[in-house]
């Protein structure tokens, strides 16, 4: 059997399509223009997203990112314009993604496991009223369920990010974002334009206060 993931998950048939088109250039944008029209189904959790991120941080509550692999480095992108800058001048927001401390990582990963870092990690910074995102093309990484397991007891609120099912962390979420689609590559493509979405409506609503007078 073909196995793509440390999850041992085999390669889903459109994984394997897309490496057998005759012509993989056109085939890639057409599922990726096709993907990203199906996203506006998303609009309602999305508005639900962005207003939970903005209601966190003004009451001094912050938001944490994970995942793995493309979606551990789209973690630390997203928590990147919410500290830095997106589009406006505007106050830097509170965003960590888990993911970048090779100390700690391998640390708890040794210790205890490589399901357990972020479990471990959320339980040692997350408060209650945090937001806590899990970012997962099948929903089915060990590490990101237990961290969200973790989350529900300390009353962080909880977002899921997924492709077509959401596997097992439609189950410990409380907003499930599910991109319809089985191809990793073309679900982290959608998944980033979310982020970017919400960036820009978190950052509209911080810039809106900050320039109030
Ligand atoms: O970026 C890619 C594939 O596009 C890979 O690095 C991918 O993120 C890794 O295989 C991950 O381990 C997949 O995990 P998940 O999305 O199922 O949670
Ligand atoms: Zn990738």
């Amino acid at each position: 059997m073909v196995t793509s993931r440390q999850t041992g998950a085999a390669l889903s048939t459109s994984d394997l399509k897309t490496s057998l088109q005759p012509d993989p250039i056109s085939s890639a944008l057409s599922a990726h223009i096709e993907l990203v029209q199906a996203l506006e189904q998303l609009r309602a959790p999305i508005e639900t997203f962005a207003a939970e991120v903005s209601a966190a941080i003004e009451r001094g509550g912050r938001v944490f990112w994970m995942g793995n692999g493309g979606s551990a480095a789209d973690s630390q992108h997203l928590a990147a314009e919410l500290v830095g800058r997106f589009e406006r001048e505007r106050p830097g927001l509170p965003a960590i993604a888990l993911t970048t401390d090779t100390a700690v990582l391998t640390s708890i990963a040794n210790d205890y496991g490589f399901e357990s870092v972020f479990a471990r990690q959320v339980e040692a910074l997350c408060r209650p009223g945090d937001v806590l995102v899990g970012m997962s093309t099948s929903g089915n990484s060990a590490n990101v369920v237990r961290a969200m397991e973790r989350a529900e007891r300390l009353q962080v609120y909880r977002v899921g990010m997924t492709g077509a099912g959401g596997g097992r962390l439609r189950q410990c979420c409380e907003l499930w974002l599910e991109v319809p689609s089985a191809n990793t590559a073309r679900i982290q493509e959608a998944q980033m334009l979310i982020g970017h979405i919400l960036c820009d409506l978190v950052e509209q609503r911080a810039y809106n206060a900050a320039n109030r007078h």
